[in-house]
């Protein structure tokens, strides 16, 4: 089965425009089948038809390096908030090689994160079991990319990418389709946070499995409010309404 979901991956990626050696198709699809079998006694996701998954999982993960100013560009240390399972920030530092830190707020999806990237050994990649308004606390500044995957509305994973980039760095958020309300809350948001909106792409994704917008927002100057706000305010006093 491996063989043939490899060759389905990298027939998708390439779909796309995007450059994917055969040793990474590899590595990301061990990373969906460990995922699969620790589903089996942890809840990491409810998509587990492998062929569905491949797209679902491995290449939406990495389908915003077929976004202009992110595939065309490297980045130093990305941050993946709320990992789940290990996504997007397995497959996304199995293709780039950047340094990456997977936070996530519930324990045991970490630590099964962990035993991913050792299985995989991905030394570029580290996880650690945190909410994001503490990480950002402690290591404001510390990422020029921020991935958010299905985490919250667009308003609440501006406020929380704020703090934790530096200038002129990516927050990427990945939508199905996007209420209007969602927009135009995330660029209010983004206004008082120092963030603005670069660029917004639509892409379909193969085998008719839905629909994907791609919000890329850049840190590009001062917060107008003290960040990160105490846990659990971003989500429940949102910013942008
Ligand atoms: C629906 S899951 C999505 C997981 C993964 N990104 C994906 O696309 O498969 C959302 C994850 O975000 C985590 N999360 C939500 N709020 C968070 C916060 N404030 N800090 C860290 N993780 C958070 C949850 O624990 C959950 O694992």
């Amino acid at each position: 089965m491996e063989e043939t979901l490899v060759a389905q991956l990298l027939d998708e990626i390439a779909s796309y425009g995007i450059a994917c050696d055969e040793a990474a198709a590899r590595r990301m699809i061990r990373h969906l089948l460990l995922v699969i079998e620790k589903n089996k006694v942890v809840n990491l996701t409810r998509i587990t038809n492998p062929a569905e998954a491949v797209t679902l999982h491995c290449l939406d993960s990495i389908l915003p390096l077929a976004v202009e100013g992110v595939g065309n560009r490297s980045f130093s240390s990305f941050l993946d908030l709320g990992t789940g399972a290990g996504f997007p920030g397995i497959p996304f530092g199995i293709m780039t090689g950047s340094a990456g830190v997977l936070i996530d707020s519930v324990g045991k999806k970490v630590a099964a994160v962990s035993e991913f990237i050792d299985a995989l050994g991905l030394d570029n990649l580290y996880a650690e079991h945190v909410r994001v308004e503490e990480y950002a606390a402690r290591k404001p500044g510390s990422c020029d990319l921020v991935l958010a995957r299905a985490v919250a509305q667009t308003n609440v994973l501006v406020e929380y990418a704020s703090p934790l980039l530096s200038g002129h760095g990516l927050l990427v958020v990945e939508k199905g389709r996007p209420e209007e309300s969602e927009l135009v809350a995330a660029q209010r948001a983004a206004e008082l946070c120092g963030m603005s909106l670069v660029s917004q792409n639509g892409f379909e994704l193969t085998r008719e499995l839905g629909h994907r917008e791609i919000l890329v927002f850049e840190k590009s100057g001062k917060p107008r409010l003290k960040l990160p706000r105490r846990v659990g305010v971003a989500k429940h006093e949102p910013l942008g309404f």
